[in-house]
């Protein structure tokens, strides 16, 4: 699998603040990757220094497998990390125009473009006329004129409404499915989930998780019981290997499982030990539970 983008163990300090700390995760060719944090947690900060805005303290970064300086890695990527910015009273295809002309390169993919984030109608219509979502939309074609090989985007969906929400969502999957990698940062966990096949879990510059997004939804969850003699159970609870962790509450024990469990199962081992069960049930983690957990309590 060719490797278009590896961080390695970037950091960067604004006077004290480690805004970005000690990140290190790899892109893949093909995959949409996310950066999930919440507000702060140095997903910008992270973004500006791949894209040479931003000064590392310390660490590396490497495009394309090395095979580049990061100068001229730059022309391969596409990359909106700021709010749409065009001459207002400037059509889209002619704002598109100039993009080329300082970019220098060719004109020819405009109408493709345009096609790919769906404004090819309102192409002769000035930029001043066009919603959020629509100016959105033309800084994705703006960022794609090149066919860079990634497409990076800060918030994307950032104040639109729920159709231009969705619109630029569809969009964006629609571009991946052509085969380009998109990196993404949002402070969304319905977004990356809905549109990211890989994420970066950030808080406070710091890394709470790096893996594909379907792994971080694979838990097992947690099962309630309770019991009259709660120190029986509780001898019980810990000798499982099931177990991850065993709290003791209110209402009972919650016990966190690291593999399936058949509740069945669970009862008939109890009884055996002389427990007779008066709660036993399960309760899955939605992925937002464990996200909240994840940048709540690391
Ligand atoms: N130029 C700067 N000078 C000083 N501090 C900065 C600067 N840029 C960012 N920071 C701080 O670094 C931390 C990370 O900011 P960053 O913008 O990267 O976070 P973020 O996750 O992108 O958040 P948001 O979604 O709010 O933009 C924050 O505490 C921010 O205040």
């Amino acid at each position: 699998m060719k490797t278009i983008l590896e961080i390695k163990n970037l950091s960067k300090n604004y006077s004290g603040l480690k805004a970005v700390d000690n990140v290190s995760f790899k892109i893949e060719k093909g995959h949409v990757y996310g950066i999930l944090g919440p507000n702060g947690s140095g997903k910008s900060t992270t973004l500006g220094m791949v894209l040479n805005v931003v000064n590392p303290t310390s660490g590396s970064y490497e495009w394309f497998e090395g095979t580049t300086s990061n100068h001229d890695a730059l022309k391969r990527i596409g990359a909106i990390i700021e709010r749409p910015n065009f001459y207002p009273s400037m059509t889209a295809v002619q704002n598109l125009e100039l993009v080329c002309k300082i970019k220098n390169i060719s004109k020819d993919k405009i109408e493709e473009k345009l096609a790919v984030v769906d404004l090819l109608a309102r192409k002769h219509s000035p930029f001043s006329t066009y919603s959020l979502g629509m100016k959105q939309r033309l800084a994705i074609a703006s960022a794609l004129l090149n066919d860079p090989e990634i497409l990076i985007l800060d918030e994307p969906t950032n104040g639109l409404d729920p159709q231009g929400i969705r619109k630029i969502r569809d969009i964006i999957q629609d571009i991946a499915k052509s085969g380009t990698t998109i990196l993404l940062a949002s402070h969304l966990l319905d977004e990356v989930e809905k549109v990211c096949s890989h994420v970066i879990v950030l808080r406070q510059g710091k890394t709470l998780y790096c893996g594909a997004v379907d792994e971080m939804n694979h838990n097992y969850g947690v099962v309630h019981l309770d019991a009259a003699n709660r120190d029986d159970l509780f001898e019980f609870l810990k000798g499982q290997p099931y177990a991850v962790s065993v709290k003791e509450e209110m209402e009972g024990f919650k016990v966190v499982l690291n593999q399936p469990v058949d509740l069945g199962k669970i009862n008939a081992a109890a009884f055996a030990q002389n427990i007779s069960l008066n709660k036993l049930y399960i309760k899955k983690q939605s992925l937002e539970d464990q996200f909240i957990q994840l940048t709540n309590h690391n």
